[in-house]
């Protein structure tokens, strides 16, 4: 199992500057990092699907040698993408079929404000106006999540959420490898309407889509469809609505990710470990798309509707 050092929880509670830069020093894995070579186009939103995501000429994308590095650690991959783009529920998928943790920063602080904590009420003002929480907070977040993880004997994971700023890139970059970023890529149009159609069943947490999004072919373009999650019977009454997940304040998390995580893309991109897939659909239409792209394959493993 691979040795997994944590140390800059502590450092990251002190005020300097540069707090969460040198903590991220202290903060060591012993593994060896994996060599990929992948590139991809820059759009959040496109129409076709992308060349870039057949990784059938580099094999040590595949499950093969990406599951369990040869040294015996886990995946350490990354997912990016727009709000409502589905890294949650693919992340999830693909964390469940890979054996490794996936690790939601919006999970973490949406615990954090439930709890009622310290950081509660400064996070809800930040979070319901779509705007991102400090790099020290989500790090000092993060890392209790990975030494909980540790203590429990986990190892690798799949990011979902983090890094969104390049200085959190940075930090991470600085601190181990990660394997692999994949970039999910949804129709603009699709989004606003996929984040305005997320549920939350309050009794079990299940995640659904009201959304059902038909696009018709025009100008070239081909068209789109992404079948609604619904939930199950015994959440349909049980569904809520994020609070950051009003149109005002998607286009605001929208505009923001433009600004600050699209640069996110170019830090990967520029080492060789981005996977730019663009979403051809819903779940049905893409799930085994992106198995081919990453050389995996799923042997009938059971998934929830939606992460
Ligand atoms: N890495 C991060 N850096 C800063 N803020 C974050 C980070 N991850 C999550 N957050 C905060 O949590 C909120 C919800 O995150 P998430 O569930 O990942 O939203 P989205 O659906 O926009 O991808 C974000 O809008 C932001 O306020």
């Amino acid at each position: 199992m691979a040795v997994f050092s944590l140390c800059f929880r502590a450092a990251t509670a002190t005020k300097t500057p540069n707090a969460a830069v040198s903590a991220a020093a202290a903060f060591s894995y012993l593994i060896r990092p994996l060599s990929h070579s992948f590139s991809s186009s820059s759009s959040c939103s496109s129409s076709t699907f992308d060349p870039e995501i057949d990784l059938s000429r580099n094999k040590s994308a595949g499950l093969g040698t990406l599951k369990r590095e040869p040294k015996g650690r886990n995946v350490q991959w990354v997912f990016l993408g727009c709000p409502g783009v589905g890294k949650g529920t693919y992340a999830s998928r693909l964390s469940n079929l890979v054996g490794v943790p996936h690790i939601a920063t919006g999970d973490l602080v949406r615990d954090e404000l439930a709890s009622s904590g310290p950081l509660s009420s400064q996070l809800k003002e930040i979070v319901n106006q779509g705007k991102l929480v400090s790099d020290e907070i989500i790090i000092d977040l993060l890392s209790k999540r990975l030494e909980k993880g540790e203590a429990k004997g986990e190892s690798g994971f799949i990011l979902d959420g983090f890094p969104r700023t390049v200085r959190q890139a940075e930090i991470l970059e600085g601190v181990t490898d990660i394997d692999l970023v994949i970039n999910l890529k949804l129709r603009e149009e699709a989004l606003l309407a996929k984040c305005l159609g997320r549920r939350i069943c309050s009794e079990c947490g299940g995640n659904y889509n009201l959304a059902s999004i038909d696009i018709k072919a025009e100008n070239g373009r081909p068209g789109m469809h992404m079948g609604s999650l619904p939930p199950p019977p015994e959440c349909a009454s049980k569904l809520i609505t994020r609070p950051d997940d009003t149109e005002e304040v998607v286009k605001n998390r929208l505009r923001i990710y433009q600004s600050t995580t699209r640069p996110v893309e170019g830090f990967y991109r520029s080492r060789g470990k981005l996977l730019a897939f663009d979403l051809p659909g819903g779940i049905p239409e893409s799930w085994s798309k992106l198995l081919r792209a990453l050389n995996l394959e799923d042997h009938g493993s059971k998934h929830p509707a939606a992460a």
